[in-house]
């Protein structure tokens, strides 16, 4: 069977280059008013309380309590995940020297309109009547035709070090999927069948928020929520990701070294019939550096039809009709947050 890939469904919805070109940060000396947002509402600093959960992966209940987890946050942070330290240090080294180039570098490997990889603002950026203080570099299966246009002539380390980060993501996305989808009593034979699919159809997004001249009137990231079944992030030592939880507000979610952040995103919610929320999250700029981010995106192929997956809990009755993921992005592209409702029966 041949998968159709996650790009082909983002073509039929171009973006105005407007929402694609990043501003040329290095050369803006104040806020510009394109890019002032109302204060952001405060966040709770998160302590042991009220802060995602931290999953052992070794821990014999991994399962169970990254189940809980998805359950109570749509969020947690994974330890000993067997994602080497010196890998992520390198990966991070290397989206530090892509984003340093000048911006005139950059724009060489800029997003096409209707494209899916390179360089660019977040798609998202359209819903908003301000830009966001961010750029982005997105990445699916290889790099080497963007990075041959950012260093034609230095451009292997980059890419080794990129595919070799999307490897070792993949096997752990496969793995945290099998935990989440077997503590919601998913037969294997259809966990097998929705996690084998997944794995035709990721992006690895690198997230950059240059130094900021006014942080508190800017935006890093606008609330959102991801796309994908789940997204695994590391975050440099820089604050500024938070997240929402119903009946408690933003939390903070600070990096400690060498975890990574895994959130619920809309097609897991969808599967487990709203069962794992997908986590509403945002990233402000309070401190006075650039920060950086690597976002790895498990999501299903465009052809893939979503659905929720019996067993059904808690309700026994599907709270989705069944959509294709490449009808989903497209109702997604034009009504953003919206568009899980529009699906629901
Ligand atoms: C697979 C993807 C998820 C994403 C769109 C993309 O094609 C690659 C970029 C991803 C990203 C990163 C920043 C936030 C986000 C909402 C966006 O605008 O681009 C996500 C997209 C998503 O989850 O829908
Ligand atoms: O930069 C971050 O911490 C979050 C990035 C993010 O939400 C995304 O890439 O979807
Ligand atoms: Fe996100």
């Amino acid at each position: 069977m041949i998968m159709s890939t996650l790009s082909e469904a983002y073509q039929d919805h171009p973006l105005h280059p407007h929402h694609v070109i990043p501003l040329d940060f290095d050369s803006v000396r104040a806020l510009p008013d394109t890019h002032v947002w109302p204060p952001a509402s405060h966040a709770l600093e998160s302590d042991d309380r009220l802060s995602i959960p931290t999953v052992d992966l070794t821990d014999p209940d991994a399962g169970k309590l990254v189940g809980q987890a998805c359950e109570a946050w749509g969020a947690f942070q994974v330890t000993n995940h067997a994602i080497p330290l010196d890998l992520l240090r390198e990966v991070e080294s290397e989206a530090r020297r892509l984003f340093s180039l000048p911006t005139e570098q950059k724009l060489k490997a800029l997003r096409s309109p209707g494209g899916a990889t390179g360089y660019g603002l977040a798609r998202i950026s359209p819903f908003f009547n301000k830009y966001m203080w961010h750029e982005g570099f997105t990445i699916m299966g290889s790099s080497i035709d963007h990075a041959r246009d950012l260093w034609p002539n230095d451009y292997q380390r980059f890419c080794d070090a990129m595919e070799d980060y999307q490897k070792r993501m993949k096997e752990l996305a496969i793995t945290l999927m099998h935990l989440i989808l077997k503590s919601l009593d998913i037969s294997e034979e259809e966990r097998t069948r929705v996690v084998s699919a997944g794995g035709a159809s990721t992006a690895l997004q690198l997230n950059s928020y240059p130094f900021c001249p006014d942080p508190n009137r800017a935006m890093g990231l606008a609330p959102h929520t991801d796309t994908s079944l789940l997204t695994i992030l590391h975050q440099s030592t820089v604050n500024g990701l938070q997240i929402f939880k119903d009946g408690v507000g933003w939390v903070l979610v600070s990096p400690t070294n060498g975890s990574l952040v895994v959130n619920v995103g809309d097609l897991l919610h969808v599967l487990s019939n709203a069962q794992f929320p997908n986590v509403l999250h945002r990233v402000v700029l309070k401190e006075n550096q650039q920060r950086l981010s690597l976002a790895y995106f498990y999501c299903l192929p465009s052809d893939f039809h979503i659905s929720p997956l019996a067993p059904l809990n808690p309700t026994r009755m599907p709270l989705f009709r069944s959509v294709s993921v490449r009808d989903y992005i497209g109702i997604k592209a034009k009504n953003l947050e919206k568009a899980l409702s529009l699906i629901r029966f």
